[in-house]
């Protein structure tokens, strides 16, 4: 059940939301969609969807294109929610359990188990508009995965959840996954796609910049951070050979670095410095990359 798009443009007016965008998400993935604000995601999944006609190219999902007849296998969260607010979330939760394909009996026990998962037993039936935002996402959430799709479109399923939801719903889309499901979700939080994803795609202006596994875009990135932590002043390493920029800490520094080699020499520079509580070489994060390759047109 591979997702696949092939060169894939749309254009409103002269304005290319997405410009030749090619994909393949492979069954049982979590794929991860970053970029900033107006950059094409939305847009991307309309369009996977059926929901809004590309300007060019094509898009399958196990060499077929996706229409009403296959929404019983797809699940979606919409940027822009919206449920009943005058129903029960028991009524709503049936009701669009029913459009796709489920009986009223197997859509209860459905929500039975995932009110309890979320630990929300007591909204059953409430009405949607007395529940907060945050919990109206999580019934939202549910809508979309109460038929056990094997696609799964999440579009920011995390923004304006609280820390603890936020974990209850990774666990939840993580165990979709384990379980078969293909999931795209789109985010600008970078340490959500860090966590979840092992491939993903940076788009930026409706083009990727950065596309590729987790790993290989890290190691491909080539720039490494050093994290010093200790009671010195450690501003002198601005100048050291390697050194690509310096940030202060409250209890140290954390230090970009072009390679490895430059930790070395930066390791013996400390040599008689005072006490170094902490020397680490990390990986560099997704957020560096994607104010490196994003960030500077912001400019
Ligand atoms: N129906 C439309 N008509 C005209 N322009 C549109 C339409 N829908 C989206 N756009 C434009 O396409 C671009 C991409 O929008 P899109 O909503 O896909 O971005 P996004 O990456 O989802 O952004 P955000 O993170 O802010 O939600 C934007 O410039 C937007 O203004």
């Amino acid at each position: 059940m591979t997702l696949v798009l092939k060169n894939v443009t749309k254009q409103f007016g002269s304005h290319k939301a997405v410009d030749n965008l090619s994909l393949e998400i492979p069954e049982s993935e979590m794929f991860g969609f970053l970029g900033g604000n107006g950059a094409g995601k939305t847009t991307t999944f309309r369009m996977i969807l059926g929901l809004l006609d590309r300007t060019a190219g094509e898009i399958s999902w196990n060499g077929e294109r996706i229409n009403y007849d296959k929404s019983h296998l797809i699940g979606y969260l919409p940027e822009e929610r919206g449920l009943y607010p005058k129903l029960t979330v028991k009524d709503q939760l049936i009701y669009l359990g029913k459009l796709r394909g489920m009986n009223k009996s197997s859509v209860v026990k459905e929500v039975e188990s995932w009110l309890e998962r979320f630990k929300v037993p007591e909204y059953m039936n409430k009405k949607v508009e007395e529940l907060s935002k945050g919990n109206q996402q999580k019934i939202q959430f549910i809508s979309a995965i109460i038929h056990k799709p094997k696609l799964l479109i999440l579009d920011e399923p995390f923004s304006g959840l609280d820390p603890v939801n936020v974990e209850m719903l990774k666990e939840a889309v993580v165990d979709l996954k384990e379980k078969g499901t293909s999931i795209v979700f789109s985010s600008h939080r970078m340490e959500h796609v860090e966590e979840l994803c092992e491939h993903l795609c940076i788009l930026h202006k409706g083009k990727p910049v950065v596309q590729g596994s987790l790993r290989d875009i890290k190691r491909s990135f080539g720039k490494k951070n050093l994290i010093i932590r200790g009671d010195e002043d450690f501003a002198f390493l601005k100048d050291h050979p390697g050194v690509i920029s310096y940030k202060k800490y409250m209890d140290g520094c954390t230090i970009q670095i072009e390679d490895e080699d430059v930790s070395q020499t930066i390791f013996s520079a400390l040599q008689g410095k005072g006490f170094i509580r902490k020397f680490e070489l990390e990986e560099p994060s997704l957020n560096d990359i994607f104010i490196e390759k994003v960030g500077a047109s912001y400019e």
